[in-house]
């Protein structure tokens, strides 16, 4: 047992969803430390500011994170709690992800006021997202949906849908969870009509990597299967050097000491989509992604992110 720190600061963005998971991860970690002060630094960043462009557009994730970093770099917090699925696939030199928590629904949910399932919205449907993996599989699946941006954080999106400029929007299942909106799923999208993000559902601790201390106070809040199935799918992301301008998701799942895995890669408006799965030893999680990616590469995977990087379809 480690000994209990005086003081823990949890760095994190201001979105409901970003403050609910700070609060989750603060519940937890003063159960196992009740005489511990564990506060909240709330921060804006520049993700956050910025809202009115595809996210594909305005350089990624790392915009999320980076104020974040700064706070855990100059000692102002110990920890940033984010969603895995917002988390580089590279994080910045000086800084480790200390644990991943246990995986909440890792779906994508169909939202809307009308519908019941995706399958169900007739041709020429306005389908709200702004996600090149969404519209990829939306469109691979359903050529005749029109996709539409859709920006801003939960609440935001869902008032644009209540106020009626899309039949549906497809958001992280997960996200709705926490926020008590479940009950606006209308269908958890099974993994057959769209792979998730990679890390989707799952929350991530990041910590100063000269923190060492916080190993052992924070390895309580990690979830080794959950663990082994996020770094496989990143394996996976890294290999393709995904990122969030690129259409592609992977899901793993712990079977016995397995790793069962499917992951995608497409084109935007996915004319083209490769999909393959693979069995592989949990014990070698990174491994096991980066076989899955190779299995895509032999396939054609190359060509279509490059093609990508060209700006073929954009
Ligand atoms: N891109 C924003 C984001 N980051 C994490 C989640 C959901 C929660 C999660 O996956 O852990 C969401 C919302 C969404 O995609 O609908």
């Amino acid at each position: 047992m480690s000994a209990h720190p005086a003081k823990l600061i949890i760095a994190t963005r201001e979105s409901a969803l970003a403050l609910w998971q700070a609060h989750h991860i603060q519940a937890r970690l003063q159960a196992l430390y009740p005489q511990t002060l564990v506060e909240i630094l709330g921060m804006t960043t520049t993700g956050d500011q910025i809202l009115d462009s595809p996210l594909s557009r305005i350089g990624g994730k790392g915009l999320f994170v980076k104020e974040l970093e700064q706070a855990l770099a100059d000692g102002r917090a110990d920890l940033a709690v984010h969603s895995m699925k917002d988390v580089p696939m590279h994080l910045p030199e000086g800084f480790m992800l200390a644990a991943i928590g246990e995986r909440e629904d890792p779906h994508d949910a169909f939202v809307s006021n009308v519908h019941a399932r995706l399958e169900d919205l007739p041709e020429g449907s306005i389908v709200g997202t702004s996600s090149l993996r969404r519209q990829s599989q939306l469109q691979a699946k359903f050529p005749g949906l029109k996709i539409e941006s859709l920006r801003g954080n939960l609440q935001t999106r869902l008032r644009k849908l209540d106020e009626g400029q899309y039949a549906a929007i497809i958001l992280a299942a997960a996200g709705l969870m926490r926020l008590g909106l479940e009950g606006r799923i209308r269908q958890r999208i099974p993994t057959e009509l769209s792979i998730p993000a990679v890390g989707q559902g799952a929350l991530g601790i990041e910590i100063n990597a000269a923190r060492t201390d916080l190993l052992a106070i924070l390895a309580p809040l990690n979830h080794p299967d959950t663990a082994a199935c996020v770094e496989a799918e990143r394996g996976m992301s890294r290999a393709l050097a995904g990122s969030c301008t690129v259409p592609l998701g992977a899901y793993a799942e712990k079977q016995g000491d397995q790793l069962h895995m499917t992951g995608f890669v497409a084109s935007v408006h996915g004319r083209e989509m490769l999909r393959e799965s693979l069995i592989a030893a949990a014990e070698a999680p990174e491994q096991a992604g980066q076989a899955l990616a190779q299995k895509l590469i032999a396939r054609g995977a190359d060509r279509i992110l490059a093609a990508l990087a060209d700006g073929a379809e954009h």
